[in-house]
């Protein structure tokens, strides 16, 4: 069982930055495979590059249903989980806990629309599929992932409400919004946070003074009675 609060910082395509990253209290590395059209998205050697000791966990960030191709490339970046980031089915989260070792962490992103919940019929059947805990982020017209955008305390108090899983807030989180959504992290379910926009600086490089930032304003400690259950056993 692991109760840590999970400070995940998203995109990140060279060993230099994974080694800044495990310099911090960020806990969780985002590193992107199969994620079309994207430019952060790497192929196998370079998530095996990714590998570096003393950077923090990496988490395969994948748009991909390929269990088997999802299953090697983890084992590439040697990472502790893996993050299904489009609107991949609990079919596929089914197989994929099958497939790969009870340890490995399944993360299912549910997209938020608008203040609506576009998975809200299906969070059962990928509860029951094996899912270990849910990323809430938000959709941007077209745009899926990193869109800087935020989900208001009062939508995501609903959404938590009807997870059965720990579950992490992503899109638009920064250092300033840790009071504004000090009641969303007091829910029991409250896990952490998922952020890429604003870990970086003008030029899109991961910017060392906003991650210590975001660490001291959301990591472990940073608020007396922070949620964070202890997350669920994969199912063996
Ligand atoms: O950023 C993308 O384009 C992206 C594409 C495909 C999969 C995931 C992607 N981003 C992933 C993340 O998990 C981000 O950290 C998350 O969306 C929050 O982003 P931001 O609102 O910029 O903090």
């Amino acid at each position: 069982m692991s109760a840590a609060t999970m400070i995940k910082v998203c995109g990140l395509v060279d060993p230099t930055e994974m080694e800044l990253l495990g310099a911090t209290g960020v806990t969780h590395a985002g590193v992107w495979w199969e994620v079309p059209g994207s430019s952060r998205s790497l192929d196998t050697d370079g998530l095996r590059r990714m590998a570096v000791p003393g950077g923090p966990d990496g988490c395969l960030v994948t748009f991909s249903a390929d269990v088997e191709g999802i299953a090697d490339a983890l084992a590439a970046l040697g990472g502790s989980c893996v993050q299904l980031h489009a609107f991949q089915p609990p079919s596929a989260v089914a197989a994929l806990r099958r497939r790969v070792p009870s340890t490995t962490r399944i993360l299912k992103v549910l997209h938020v629309d608008r203040g609506r919940l576009l998975e809200r019929p299906f969070v059962g059947a990928y509860t029951r599929a094996g899912v270990d805990a849910y990323v809430v982020d938000t959709i941007d017209g077209g745009r899926i992932g990193s869109t800087g955008v935020a989900t208001d305390p009062g939508t995501l108090l609903a959404i938590g409400a009807c997870l059965d899983r720990p579950f992490v807030v992503a899109g638009g989180v920064d250092a300033s919004r840790a009071g504004e959504l000090d009641a969303v992290r007091r829910h029991p379910g409250w896990h952490g946070i998922d952020v890429d926009s604003s870990a970086r600086d003008e030029h899109g490089a991961l910017d060392p003074a906003r991650i210590d930032d975001l660490v001291a304003a959301w990591g472990a400690g940073s608020l007396v009675g922070a949620g964070a259950v202890p997350v669920a056993e994969p199912a063996a």
